[in-house]
């Protein structure tokens, strides 16, 4: 009995149930599809499959070590698994479930359709503390809770061999527009990310967090591992949570870690539940909120690092560089964009999508429109770049290295520089050649007038209307500990539902 595994954001042997299953019934032959359409998707970019690339080579050589190598095919999943299928005279495909994007999810349709036809069974595993089909935000913590702590998937003991598959180099993709290849990179390994944190970087994970250069180097940095599934989010939750019980010195980081691995699935579950918000804000009523004010030159300054706000730029310009920016340094490009250049929130979501090595749907959107101020149930969250600044970086030395026009300004001038006096000015000016950009918006103007549009718009709508709506996000999305009395009905959809396979 011939069965397939679809790898897919899972690249990885360890606590892999569909891997383990397959390998319970029969032969297994182990498949990646490159899939060249959606690497032309506005939220993906080559630096992602560069990353990607670099583990298929590691899933590779375990695979291989089992018995029998990753077979890596490209074009549309449904023609690819179809042809593997009969080929191999497959029996079942197996793969982790996915929340995607929309268009994975479409392509997940196609492969259920195409796969239904020939009568051949694709069976999905649970990947994350996330469920799909109808659910009751009342018993969510728990039954997440409950999952995160069941045991690991053992690996396969072997795999006999099915295809040996020629060796050949991975296919170059290419992109019209791209976003440009990461120059510097934290880590590409697992391995030494893991041990370097747990040995002892956390150590200082809570001082560290909010403070751009400090949190590169004491945060986990796992993110792209968990995106890709290289590592399992439920190994490294009971991993941190066995390593608490030992150590009493770093009970706060360490607990303050295992919460932020607990927020991930709650936002993933938040797209899963309400796939839609990958185009349309939370709370409805924001529908079409700041799209007249959408100004080209105001997105191109802000998505180059070139705004006149010295955190602001330093911010994108690491994430340009690395790929990667720490949790407030996210935040606050999303709330600068939106608040100080009244930018929309979904431009906004694709650039950092596409600069992110981490980009992990299921938690962009929801924070993107957390920080964008659409969700209707946050806290709007509008960070001063200049407070930040001084608070976060008040040497001034991750402005510096980042933008070096401004390495040599003193630090007192470091967080505004254009309030220099013209004698400073003039001294600097003699040493460099100062050409950083006078700030894109004046500050206090631009807040008032981020309230004032905020006001505006609110007043459109009648109030009762407003609140019914601001209910419905709280039913479907806030995180309760204890049920919440007022809901009676349950909220259901997935991802549009990705159907059972008898619906189809
Ligand atoms: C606008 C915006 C967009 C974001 N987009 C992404 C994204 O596409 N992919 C992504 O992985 N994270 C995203 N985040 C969340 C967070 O910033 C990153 O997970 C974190 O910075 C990654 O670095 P780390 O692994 O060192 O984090 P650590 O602090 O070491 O956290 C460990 C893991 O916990 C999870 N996590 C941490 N913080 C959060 C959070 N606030 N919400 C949900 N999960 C969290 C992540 O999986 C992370 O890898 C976004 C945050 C914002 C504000």
């Amino acid at each position: 009995m011939r069965q397939l595994v679809w790898f897919k954001r899972d690249l990885r042997i360890d606590d892999h149930a569909p891997l383990y299953e397959a390998a319970r019934q029969g032969a297994v032959l182990p498949v990646y599809i490159i899939e060249p359409d959606y690497w032309q998707q506005p939220d993906t970019s080559l630096r992602q499959w560069h990353f990607i690339k670099a583990s298929l080579q590691r899933l590779d050589q375990e695979l291989t070590k089992l018995g029998q190598p990753l077979i890596i095919e490209v074009g549309p999943a449904s023609h690819v698994l179809l042809a593997l299928c009969q080929k191999f005279q497959i029996c079942q495909v197996h793969s982790h479930e996915e929340t995607g994007n929309l268009w994975t999810y479409q392509r997940d349709l196609a492969v259920a359709r195409a796969l239904k036809r020939q009568s051949i069974p694709w069976r999905q595993y649970r990947q994350f503390a996330v469920l799909r089909g109808s659910v009751n935000r009342d018993h969510w913590q728990r039954e997440t809770d409950t999952w995160l702590k069941e045991p690991l998937v053992p690996r396969p003991a072997r795999l006999p061999l099915l295809h040996e598959p020629d060796p050949k180099p991975l296919p170059e993709l290419t992109r019209s527009r791209d976003i440009g290849a990461c120059i510097q990179r934290f880590d590409a390994l697992l391995t030494t990310t893991y041990d370097s944190f747990f040995r002892n970087r956390h150590q200082h994970y809570l001082r560290s967090i909010g403070k751009p250069a400090a949190s590169a180097e004491h945060s986990s940095r796992l993110s792209p591992f968990l995106a890709y599934g290289e590592l399992s989010l439920r190994q490294l939750f009971q991993d941190t949570q066995l390593k608490l019980q030992h150590s009493a010195a770093n009970r706060a980081n360490l607990s303050a870690f295992l919460s932020r691995l607990r927020w991930h699935c709650h936002f993933i579950q938040k797209f899963e539940t309400e796939p839609a918000i990958e185009f349309l804000p939370m709370h409805s009523g924001f529908i079409g909120f700041r799209e007249d004010s959408f100004e080209p030159h105001r997105y191109s300054s802000w998505c180059t690092g070139h705004t006149g706000y010295p955190l602001i730029d330093a911010c994108m310009r690491a994430l340009l560089a690395t790929g990667w920016l720490h949790f407030r340094g996210r935040a606050m490009l999303a709330s600068f964009a939106s608040y100080y250049l009244g930018l929309p929130w979904r431009p906004i979501a694709l650039h950092l999508a596409k600069c992110f090595i981490d980009y992990e749907p299921g938690i962009h959107y929801p924070q993107i429109q957390m920080q964008c101020g659409v969700t209707g149930i946050n806290v709007n969250r509008m960070y001063n770049p200049v407070k930040q600044s001084k608070e976060r970086d008040p040497s001034g030395s991750y402005i510096r290295y980042w933008v070096p026009e401004l390495a040599t300004v003193p630090t007192s001038w470091i967080h505004t520089p254009w309030l220099m006096p013209g004698s400073v000015r003039q001294r600097f000016a003699s040493l460099v050649s100062y050409n950083y950009p006078a700030p894109i918006v004046d500050p206090d103007a631009a807040i008032k007038s981020a309230r004032h549009a905020l006001l505006q718009w609110k007043e459109k709508l009648d109030p009762i209307d407003w609140q019914v709506r601001k209910q419905q996000v709280i039913e479907k999305h806030a995180s309760r500990r204890r049920p919440h009395r007022h809901v009676t009905t349950k909220v259901s959809t997935r991802q549009i539902g990705l159907p059972g396979f008898e619906d189809l």
